[in-house]
């Protein structure tokens, strides 16, 4: 199991799509935090992570005038990933940006926490469309269409699929999914980058090739490349992992990781609230991951 390590030497164990489903279980179950809270969490701090790489409103240089306001655009699934995508809109739009939301599918067929971020952004006078139902001028289809779009975006954001692929994109999400890649905007991947598996880190099909990847609470097994002396697969790019809130507790119930493990051994006697695991953040609620070990 690849362990993974902060700037400053922190040891942070990797999962599988599975442990972090059990992980999401339990901290639901055992510890009442809610999949919504957690979703907030991840959305907020995704919201924070593109704030600073866009800029003020009041000082973009380069690409735009001084007083533009940072144009982002969110595409977002149907499931958890997709809900985390639609929470930070929110966040972008309080704070100023200029964001907007496309969905791989109609908003009508939303539900769970991705129903529930969509329908507080429409109920906030916010429109949230499906890509497909975009009618553009030069009656371009959705694939050329979002590539423009995109292209003239300042930052793109991927909450299209996380940890939840099944099989090769297909559909809209694989069409959105080509468009991202087809411009060349940056691209902040949402918890894995669409169309890789987060426990191998195969792409069955189309996928995305991230310049950042947030991804939430503890790194998964297939960011590191193990035909490639474990090296961080360039599709992640720039790895950061998000605080969302999980009490260290949860991940000693869950009862996995060589760090968790080897924490425990430090401190055999403690009981569940005692165990010192560390969690990585310090002061903020997100640290960037910069290598890995066995
Ligand atoms: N503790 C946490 O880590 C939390 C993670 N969160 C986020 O939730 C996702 C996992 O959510 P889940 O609903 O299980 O799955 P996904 O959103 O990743 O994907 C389901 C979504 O994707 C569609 N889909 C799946 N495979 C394909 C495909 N081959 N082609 C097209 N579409 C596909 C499927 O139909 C669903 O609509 C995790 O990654 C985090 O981002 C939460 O923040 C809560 C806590
Ligand atoms: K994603």
């Amino acid at each position: 199991m690849p362990v993974f390590r902060t700037e400053s030497g922190h040891e942070v164990p990797s999962v599988t799509a599975d442990e972090m489903r059990e992980v999401d279980r339990v901290a639901v179950d055992c510890v009442e935090l809610g999949m919504l809270q957690m979703v907030e969490n991840a959305g907020r701090t995704l919201a924070g992570i593109v704030r600073r790489k866009t800029g003020e409103p009041t000082q973009i240089v380069g690409r735009r005038e001084a007083d533009a306001t940072p144009t982002v655009i969110v595409l977002a699934g149907g499931g958890g990933n997709g809900a985390g995508g639609l929470c930070a809109v929110r966040h972008l739009r309080n704070h100023g940006w200029s964001a907007r939301t496309l969905l791989d599918r109609d908003p009508t067929d939303l539900s769970g926490p991705a129903g529930r971020q969509c329908r507080i952004l429409t109920k906030s006078g916010v429109a949230v469309t499906a890509a497909t139902d975009r009618h553009d001028a030069d009656g371009s289809d959705t694939d050329t269409g979002l590539t423009h779009l995109l292209a003239d975006a300042d930052l793109v954001v991927d909450a299209l699929i996380g940890y939840g692929l099944s099989g090769p994109p297909h559909g809209t999400t694989a069409e959105m999914i080509d468009a991202i890649e087809a411009s060349e905007t940056p691209v902040v991947s949402l918890d894995v980058p669409s169309g890789l598996q987060a426990t191998t880190g195969e792409t069955p099909g189309v996928a995305v090739s991230a310049d950042t990847t947030l991804t939430l609470a503890l790194p998964k097994t297939g960011f590191a490349d193990e035909a490639d002396d474990l090296d961080l697969r360039p599709a992640v790019g720039d790895l950061l992992l998000a605080d969302i809130g999980i009490p260290p507790v949860v991940y000693r119930r869950v009862g996995f990781g060589a760090v968790v493990d080897r924490v425990e051994k430090e401190d055999a006697d403690a009981t569940d609230d005692q165990i010192p695991y560390r969690q990585p953040f310090g002061a903020r609620n997100w640290v960037r991951l910069v290598d890995v070990r066995r």
